[in-house]
């Protein structure tokens, strides 16, 4: 595998909890063909396997060599959605979870496991495409990315979409927490030194708090001139 590909294109969809990358991405990724990389998967599969196996989350080699011994295996489902194996069992309501997105975004801030999560990141771009979901995709790990999308809405907005997510998932939440938990990890992804959340330069920042999901492809067709 060529982790240099870089002819390849991308697409960076960056933006904080619930603004909708991983919604759009998908779209965007079905309706161009391209592959698609869910950076905060790879976070979130890492915590995962921190609290599954008792390490301790200062312990920042240890973080780091988790996310290196990752076994784990993305399967494009025929709806668009991915389906996450680790170590061979379906992990899709774990990594969910208050308590995988609570140490997922904590870990996030070593910059030894953000090191670890690099090479295996830029492994996504393959032909015919690349679109590529997180928080750094257009400042850190694809400078070169051919379009740099950045999404946001408002706290409560984000709080209410990922609400009706979960109980949709069947997973039990509470509104007030949830809201509590994005604020919180907002200021923990925007603060911290390595990598913090801020809009690529020259990125096309889109505030979807009053946008239909459809109206943000259009929007993001239209900033990248594809015309539908
Ligand atoms: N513009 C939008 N309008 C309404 N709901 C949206 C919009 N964008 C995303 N959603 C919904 O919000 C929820 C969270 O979106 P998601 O893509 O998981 O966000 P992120 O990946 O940024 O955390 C999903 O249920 C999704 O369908
Ligand atoms: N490229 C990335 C992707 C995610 N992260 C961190 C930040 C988040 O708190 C966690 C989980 O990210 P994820 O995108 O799955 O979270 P949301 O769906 O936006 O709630 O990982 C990161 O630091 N860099």
């Amino acid at each position: 595998m060529n982790a240099d590909n870089k002819h390849v294109p991308v697409i960076a969809v960056d933006g904080p909890s619930g603004s909708g990358k991983g919604t759009i991405s998908q779209i965007l990724a079905t309706k161009l063909g391209y592959h698609l990389l869910d950076s905060g998967a790879l976070y979130r599969l890492t915590a995962l396997s921190v609290i599954e196996q008792s390490i301790n989350p200062e312990d920042k080699k240890a973080v780091a060599e988790a996310a290196l011994n990752l076994d784990v295996v993305f399967e494009p489902q025929p709806d668009g959605e991915q389906k996450v194996l680790l170590d061979g069992e379906d992990v899709g309501v774990k990594l969910r979870l208050d308590e995988t997105s609570a140490m997922a975004s904590k870990i996030a801030a070593i910059p030894e496991l953000r090191e670890a999560l690099l090479t295996r990141q830029r492994q996504f771009r393959q032909e015919p495409g690349l679109v590529a979901d997180g928080r750094d995709m257009g400042t850190v790990v694809f400078t070169d990315a051919d379009f740099k999308i950045f999404l946001t809405a408002s706290p409560e907005i984000r709080a209410e979409r990922r609400y009706k997510q979960l109980i949709e998932k069947g997973v039990d939440a509470n509104i007030s927490h949830l809201l509590k938990s994005i604020i919180d990890r907002d200021e923990r992804d925007r603060t911290r030194t390595v990598a913090p959340l801020v809009p690529a330069e020259g990125a096309f920042v889109i505030d979807s708090s009053q946008l239909s999901i459809d109206e943000v492809v259009q929007q993001i067709l239209d900033f990248m001139g594809f015309s539908e």
